[in-house]
């Protein structure tokens, strides 16, 4: 059985002061067991929020990294700056450093190795824009971007690559895909990961739903056979509706 990876992703909000208190109000309240809680912060929150979350049941990540381990990268934080803090998690190739920061699928695989070398564990984020859609181009494109991001990985990689699956129109436009039509991008995606792993490998893969995700539509995202989990944004700030949105992996 796959477990429930629910993620927020905080993207550029929050003081030191908010974060640490959504960790105080989060932490008692987050089950453990088959549901996985992750909170993806801002750099400069994550020593503070690795340090709360401490012996709790969620884990901490990164929103981006720079693959190399160390170098004339100003600005850039490197895979072992983050494993030393003790960040077990990272969120690569999100939509939003696609279209704002130049991230292509070359860096989100040198990103997702680099992942791995250092013993993080990556979220990998890909999806379709409205455009792409509307041309039926789905799945070439969401297809494209999960082979390449794990060209290279092994198997054993592969089976702890988390997926999220965000079609970009969906994004804090208040717009969920349907559930059925979520689905059944996961469940191509799912054939498109065995297509380059063997044996029962891709059904032993997370993948996510994100886009819109809310305790209002968690639920009925979860009921369905290839959605894993979320990685969520706007509802992931408020600690109420993050606890909602992490029980909800629970039933
Ligand atoms: O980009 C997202 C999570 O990474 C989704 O954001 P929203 O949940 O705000 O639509």
């Amino acid at each position: 059985m796959r477990k429930v990876v629910i993620a927020g992703n905080w993207k550029m909000n929050k003081t030191l002061a908010e974060a640490t208190d959504f960790m105080d109000a989060v932490i008692p309240k987050a089950p453990g067991g088959n549901t996985e809680a992750i909170v993806c912060a801002p750099f400069v929150h994550l020593p503070a929020l690795v340090e709360k979350a401490k012996g709790s049941n969620v884990k901490v990540a990164a929103q981006n990294m720079h693959f190399e381990e160390s170098g004339a990268f100003t600005g850039e934080v490197s895979p072992v700056m983050l494993t030393d803090i003790g960040v077990t998690h990272v969120v690569i190739g999100h939509s939003e450093r696609r279209e704002y920061y130049a991230e292509t699928d070359e860096s989100v695989n040198q990103k997702t190795k680099a992942a791995f070398a250092h013993g993080l564990t990556p979220i990998v984020c890909v999806g379709e824009t409205l455009e792409q859609r509307e041309a039926n181009e789905t799945m070439n494109v969401v297809g494209g971007q999960v082979k390449k991001a794990l060209a290279g990985l092994s198997d054993e990689q592969v089976t702890q690559t988390i997926i999220a699956y965000e079609p970009i129109w969906a994004i804090g436009t208040g717009k969920t895909a349907s559930s059925e039509d979520a689905n059944e991008v996961c469940a191509k995606t799912r054939k498109v990961i065995a297509e380059v792993t063997s044996g029962d490998i891709a059904d032993q893969v997370v993948i996510q739903y994100g886009g819109s995700v809310k305790p209002a539509n968690i639920d009925e995202l979860l009921s369905q056979s290839d959605i894993d989990g979320a990685l969520v944004g706007g509802a992931s700030l408020e600690p109420e509706s993050f606890v909602q949105l992490v029980e909800a992996g629970t039933k």
